[in-house]
């Protein structure tokens, strides 16, 4: 039934999209043995550093503008196929760098994929431009800069990716002060791997609108009560956060939990083939494992619009086609 749900997706990296056929085609191209990191047709990582090392070494075989290009009109394609209106990626000039391809590069690429998708379906897509966390905050600043130059106009936010229990958020708090005031909106990757004190730092010192994942909240009800007064949208990936031993199974997944404490939440994939998942199955599970109507994955999608980061004749025209 979901499948007639119209769509929207906040959280998924574009490094973490390149299905294993496609960084195995890339790896032919360049000569790269993927012995290490891919087994048949699925990426090999067991815990969370080593699904950090997979992911990098499938960023790697994306060298040039056009390999950018075929991966999200690749991607965008197939979330237009699950009935996806609007999808923002995150975008890591980091990775682009480590690859050999300049940052503007890098974005040219993403953004000529995204106006062949657009042209072929009319699915809306903006970058998020993220740092990476274990990076340091110099490299995280770095981005942070760099986004609020303002290199593209579907450049619309900043975030912040990578592993959340390296530094404090404090030590952050300058590159997102930069993308604000660049007039970028804000998110942020907090209670993912660490408990709710890290949800707290990222509300107190970032002001996001927005937190990536943030499920962790549930271990504090009086955190959960603030995410639910200040009206903060958590970006929610229940298959990542299965896949990556977060929670133990579905059953034990707060979703249903903080939504029904009045937390905004929304569904998205993260990495989808990291994580044997994709808009359309995290869209199932929230019927299938959270019990929501049609009509309350409809609302979900309203909320994810709501909290797009676009401006406001898009969000409204996004709005009119649900
Ligand atoms: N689930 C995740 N958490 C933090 N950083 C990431 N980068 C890509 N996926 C991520
Ligand atoms: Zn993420």
């Amino acid at each position: 039934m979901t499948g007639l749900v119209v769509k929207a997706e906040l959280h998924c990296h574009i490094e973490g999209a390149i299905p294993p056929a496609l960084a195995r085609a890339q790896a032919k191209r360049y000569g790269v043995d993927t012995a290490s990191f891919i087994a048949g047709d699925r990426y090999v990582w067991h815990d969370f550093t080593t699904f950090m090392a997979a992911y990098d070494e499938a960023a790697a075989l994306f060298r040039t503008p056009e390999d950018y290009a075929l991966l999200a009109e690749a991607y965008l394609g197939e979330l237009d196929s699950a009935g996806a209106i609007y999808s923002e990626i995150f975008v890591s000039p980091d990775h682009a760098r480590t690859a050999g391809l300049s940052a503007e590069a890098y974005i040219e690429g993403l953004a000529e994929g995204i106006a062949r998708a657009k042209d072929k379906s009319g699915i809306e897509c903006r970058m998020i431009v993220v740092g990476v966390r274990h990076l340091g905050a110099e490299a995280v600043e770095g981005a942070a800069r760099f986004a609020a130059s303002r290199p593209h106009p579907l450049i619309t936010g900043f975030g912040m990716a990578g592993e959340e229990r390296f530094g404090r958020v404090a030590d952050y708090a300058r590159a997102f002060d930069i993308a604000r005031d660049a007039g970028l909106g804000i998110t942020i990757h907090a209670g993912e791997l660490v408990g709710p004190e890290s949800v707290r730092d990222a509300l107190d010192e970032v002001r996001p609108s927005r937190i990536g994942h943030g499920v962790r909240a549930i271990e504090d009800l009086d955190l959960v009560r603030r995410l639910a007064d200040e009206g903060t949208v958590l970006e929610v990936c229940p298959g990542s956060n299965i896949a990556l031993n977060v929670f133990p199974d579905f059953g034990a997944h707060p979703f249903r939990q903080l939504m029904d404490a009045g937390v905004k939440v929304t569904l998205a994939s993260d990495d989808p083939p990291f994580f044997d998942t994709s808009l359309a199955r995290e869209y199932a599970l929230g019927s299938e494992a959270f019990g929501l109507s049609d009509v309350q994955l409809r609302e979900m999608t309203r909320t994810a619009i709501e909290a797009a980061f676009v401006d406001e004749p898009t969000r409204q025209a996004l709005l009119a086609k649900l």
